[in-house]
């Protein structure tokens, strides 16, 4: 498991190219969480003012779940380490990366946990499903059955978490070894039954990188709206500022510590 926090008592600069500044679009606005064009404006109404004064960790757990193979962990690499491996290594259990950005000015990490496909493996890797805020459910657009299995892999996910709280991302993979007629056959299917859960859909490919960064700003980019929402709701009139130290996930994140800690000794 490779555990990359850098700078936990001080924040060094966010990399120039994970700074968000304006709300990233939805793939297919057929299948998306929200369709707006920006960023909701009480939340940038609170980063804006309480920019300078704003300390603190801000972060989501992030879940990605699906079939074996299906490209889970070429995924997070292409976008963490911009690195494409054509051959298969199987996770085993669960992996972890940490990933900043900078989302109005605010910083914002998500915390990263592909998960293994393999059955042998879902035990350990189900233990880690607890807390997220994002369940990203992947299967391959070159094989319809991963998209049937979706639906179990999302029953799971939502068993360990709460079903009304979760952002969800159906994201196909493998992009560039449909051809175009395939790929469009599939992805109805894929948009309607993103439709039908409440997911926003998604293709990428991690070999040629197509739509990996847009995919990940925009998790990034609705994790964070949806956390500040919820912590202002919360809060009332309390500042930006409070809400990064008193932030419910990061809780939730501990509590998935200490269980990871009693199982997995
Ligand atoms: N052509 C192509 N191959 C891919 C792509 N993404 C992943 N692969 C290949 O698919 C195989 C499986 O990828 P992984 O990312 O290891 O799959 P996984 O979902 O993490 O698998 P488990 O860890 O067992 O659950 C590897 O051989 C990858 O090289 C892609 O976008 N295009
Ligand atoms: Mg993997």
């Amino acid at each position: 498991m490779s555990l990359r926090v850098s700078g936990m008592s001080v924040f060094p600069p966010v990399r120039r190219d994970r700074v968000i500044a304006q709300l990233p679009q939805a793939f297919r606005k057929e299948a998306a969480l929200h369709i707006t064009e920006e960023f909701n404006n009480k939340v940038r109404m609170a980063c804006q003012e309480q920019r300078t004064g704003t300390v603190g960790f801000k972060i989501s757990k992030v879940i990605v779940v699906g079939d074996l193979a299906v490209g889970k962990t070429c995924l997070i690499n292409r976008f963490c380490k911009d690195a494409f491996d054509k051959n298969y290594k199987a996770t085993i259990g669960v992996d972890f990366e940490m990933e900043r950005f900078e989302v109005l000015g605010v910083p914002f990490s998500l915390q990263l946990w592909d998960t293994a496909g393999q059955e042998r493996f879902k035990c350990i890797a189900s233990t880690y499903y607890r807390g997220a805020q994002v369940v990203i459910i992947a299967f391959d657009v070159n094989d319809i059955a991963s998209l049937g299995h979706a639906k179990q892999w999302l029953e799971d996910a939502l068993k360990e978490n709460d079903p009304t709280s979760v952002q969800l991302f159906l994201v196909g993979t493998k992009k560039d070894l449909s051809s175009p007629a395939q790929y469009s056959r599939i992805e109805q299917d894929a948009m309607k039954f993103a439709r039908e859960i409440h997911a926003e859909y998604w293709a990428v490919s991690s070999l040629t990188g197509e739509n990996v960064k847009e995919f990940f700003f925009r998790v990034a980019a609705l994790a964070f709206e949806t956390n500040v929402l919820a912590e202002l709701e919360k809060s009332g009139s309390r500042q930006i500022g409070d809400v990064v130290r008193i932030n419910s996930t990061s809780s939730n994140l501990y509590a998935t510590k200490k269980k990871q800690a009693n199982c997995c000794q």
